[in-house]
């Protein structure tokens, strides 16, 4: 796919991201200064070490985080729009329509069977009640959960097998954007296989993708670029507020290179 010359679907400025501790009274720099820009049909590989801010970043263009500077410019369907200060309605639309987030965790909830919750975005976006829960169900297959759990609760399935529901959820409709955070953690071979040729048939139909993956060879084949989120030390009272950190001299902060 030629992606050189096409608009960016996302562009990320001066993107800064910090936690205070109200604890300790500190401030945590997770990362600072992130700008890039991702393309439709592009997949860049997030890198770092652990507690460099991965998780963070995509919990920031997932607006489950507010950022405290930089914009987060997403060209939607019906205009550009900047996810670090759009409405909370805003948002909730388009994580409906068009932005998926895929995590190791299930949010498990009590009585809903595993077909029900992969076919819930399916029926939102307007297909009929038993189409789709036969997609539910093909997709459960593919991700290899057993026939046997299909109508079961996921609150007591094994961690794998949370994490399949999962993934047949978040990518049972293609969305534009795709933040996947460590999707493939505790996924078997088949599983793992399976994830990967999903992966690869959304971004061949134009879906971009960011993610961090623990080994980023189950993914070699999709990677277009790579940004590495690395730490470097600042004296205290460098930062943008004097917040003095209890437990070090040193505070980190952390920035793309
Ligand atoms: N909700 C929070 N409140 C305070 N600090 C947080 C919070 N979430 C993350 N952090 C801190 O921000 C830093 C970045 O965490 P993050 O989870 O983004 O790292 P990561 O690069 O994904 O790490 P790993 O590779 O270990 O998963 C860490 O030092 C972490 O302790």
């Amino acid at each position: 796919m030629q992606i050189l010359d096409t608009p960016p679907l996302l562009r990320v400025t001066g993107l800064t991201k910090t936690f205070h501790m109200h604890h300790l009274d500190s401030v945590l720099h997770a990362f600072e200064g992130i700008d890039f820009a991702l393309t439709a049909g592009e997949f860049i590989l997030l890198r770092g070490a652990n507690g460099a801010g991965k998780s963070t970043l995509l919990r920031t263009l997932w607006r489950s985080y507010l950022p405290v500077g930089g914009h987060i410019w997403y060209q939607s369907r019906l205009g550009e729009i900047d996810l670090a200060r759009a409405a909370d309605i805003d948002i909730a639309l388009l994580r409906r329509e068009e932005i998926g987030f895929v995590t190791q965790f299930l949010n498990a909830r009590p009585r809903v069977a595993a077909e029900e919750i992969v076919a819930e975005p399916l029926r939102l976006a307007g297909r009929a009640g038993n189409e789709a829960l036969e997609e539910a169900r093909h997709w459960l297959n593919q991700f290899g959960v057993r026939p046997e759990l299909w109508r079961a609760y996921p609150s007591t399935f094994s961690g794998g097998e949370q994490q399949k529901v999962n993934l047949a959820r978040a990518l049972v409709l293609p969305q534009r954007l795709l933040l996947l955070d460590e999707p493939t953690a505790s996924l078997d071979a088949g599983a793992r296989q399976a994830l990967v040729r999903r992966l690869s048939d959304l971004k061949a139909a134009g879906v971009a993708m960011i993610g961090v993956f623990h080994y980023p060879g189950d993914v070699a084949e999709l990677i277009d670029r790579e940004i590495s989120l690395t730490t470097r030390t600042l004296p205290q009272n460098s930062g943008q507020d004097d917040t003095r950190d209890e437990f070090n001299d040193e505070r980190e902060r952390y920035v793309a290179v």
